[in-house]
């Protein structure tokens, strides 16, 4: 039988069939069921008003989602990739969830000396975080329903489209705990400055930032339209320092996704973690309360940084060095010591196997060799990086590469250890330029009738 979201939310349901709660943790709060506004022609009202006059279709494929667009008309099946991600939970949406395909990442310096504007908008982007993430316009009113004379509550460019499981994930940068806010004895000592890296070529206008928001969808539009809102609502407490556009996932973060691949066409996220690894995630993804910050805990680490790759260099490398790298072969990801190239992408590397000349089939210097939690102290990361083409350099070549995003417990464990390691020594790094940086204290999950980041000023 098709599953349709009777309610119209488009939520995703949770195995049971029930709507699943945040996050699909069981600890989560169930996820509100709102009645519409009265007045606002919400998002998900002009989603209710197509599934209607297309009722008559019929049953889509047996077990798929039913969605309705409300721009064409048309009516996909079989996936989901239109539905609502609940908002609220235990942990923040948009870490575990499974990548989304597109990403808006933006980066704010806070305008406001006051506390309590910083506070207040933490509280009207939470009311409309939970909105967006429904698939409802930013505001009551919305787009077309307020008062004439007055600006609308929402901008309008994702009228008709549905959730298409926007997630919203806030962090709080290193500077948010200088002395404005009042917050410097609440700076999680996991949250350093990133050292300098060998070779790092970092653009200050591309890093840092007080406040952060990683917003992911299945639609760029829907993406786009999340941080605009947000920027709006934060006029005058806010400004955006730098932002990114993704277009293409780098990693899997759950066992359900097929693997994706990056610019230099290899599989990427073969080794995540991953969001069934429950007893990793605690140990190396989510804080605990005794990890020096308590407010913190359930919270994660993030690590952003824009990295430019010369695929145009990479494109005339032979096959065989661009498989050096990775250790990996470029069809099926497999380790280079595997037997036979074929679906072995999840075999484990066997990094003693030598070759007949006695040299290590997986270099020293390969990049998978060293990332692997065997020459970091077992340090692991979860990735969520996208793929990025931002038009070109004006010497002839693309400006492309892979905005690296990668949640952790304690940064000074994970990523710096990791890549100290790679900037040391990676073959890769002749094909890779660091030019942006910034880490973020990402709280935990919001609970019902709280606001993002209620933790760290209550
Ligand atoms: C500091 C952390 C890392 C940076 C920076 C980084 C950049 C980077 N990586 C690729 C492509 C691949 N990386 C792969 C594996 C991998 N990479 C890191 C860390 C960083 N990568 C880790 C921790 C791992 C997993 C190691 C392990 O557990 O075995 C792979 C192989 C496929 C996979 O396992 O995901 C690829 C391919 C690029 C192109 C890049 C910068 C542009
Ligand atoms: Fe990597």
């Amino acid at each position: 039988m098709a599953r349709t979201t009777e309610d119209g939310t488009g939520r995703i349901p949770a195995p049971d069939g029930t709507a699943a709660p945040a996050e699909a943790t069981p600890e989560a709060p169930a996820a509100p069921q709102r009645e519409p506004s009265q007045r606002g022609l919400s998002r998900r009202r002009l989603l209710g008003a197509s599934a209607a006059g297309l009722a008559g279709l019929g049953a889509a494929a047996a077990g798929g989602y039913v969605v309705a667009d409300a721009r064409s008309g048309a009516r996909s099946s079989g996936s989901d990739a239109a539905a609502a991600v609940p908002f609220y939970g235990v942990h923040q949406a948009g870490i575990v969830t499974p990548a989304q395909d597109r990403l808006h990442f933006v980066s704010f310096d806070i305008t406001t000396t006051s506390r309590a504007d910083l506070v207040d908008v933490l509280r009207e982007w939470t009311k409309a975080a939970e909105r967006m993430t429904a698939g409802e316009a930013a505001g009551d009113t919305g787009a077309v329903d307020g008062p004439i004379e007055a600006p609308p509550e929402d901008t309008g460019e994702a009228l008709g489209l549905p959730a298409s499981q926007l997630t919203l994930t806030i962090g709080f940068g290193p500077t948010m705990f200088d002395r404005r806010f009042g917050l410097a004895a609440r700076r999680p000592p996991a949250l350093v400055d990133l050292p300098a890296f060998p070779g790092d070529a970092l653009d200050p206008a591309r890093s840092g930032g007080d406040l952060a928001i990683q917003a992911c969808a299945h639609d760029p539009q829907v993406a786009v339209h999340a941080v605009r809102n947000l920027a709006r609502i934060g006029f005058g407490a806010v400004a955006v320092r730098w932002s990114q556009l993704g277009f293409g996932r780098t990693s899997s973060t759950s066992r359900d996704q097929a693997t994706p691949r990056n610019l230099f066409g290899f599989k990427d996220g073969t080794r995540n973690l991953k969001a069934e690894d429950s007893a990793l995630l605690e140990e190396q993804l989510w804080a605990a309360p005794g990890d020096g910050a308590p407010w913190m805990a359930g919270g994660s680490y993030l690590v952003a940084r824009r990295m430019r790759m010369h695929i145009e260099t990479w494109d005339r490398t032979p096959l065989s060095e661009q498989q050096a790298i990775f250790g990996r072969f470029k069809g099926t990801g497999a380790p280079t010591t595997s037997v036979d190239a074929d679906d072995n992408e999840f075999d484990d590397f066997e990094f003693d196997t030598v070759t007949g000349a006695s040299e290590p089939v997986i270099a020293m210097d390969a990049h998978t060799r060293l990332a692997h939690p065997d020459q970091n102290a077992g340090a692991r990361l979860l990735r969520r990086g996208y793929n990025f083409v931002d038009g070109s350099d004006g010497l002839g070549r693309l400006d492309a590469g892979l905005f690296f995003l990668a949640y952790q417990r304690d940064p000074r464990k994970q990523f710096i250890p990791i890549q100290r390691n790679l900037a040391r020594s990676d073959t890769m790094n002749e094909y890779v330029k660091h030019v942006g940086s910034a880490v973020f204290a990402c709280p935990p999950g919001v609970r019902k009738g709280g606001y993002w980041g209620d933790t760290l000023f209550t």
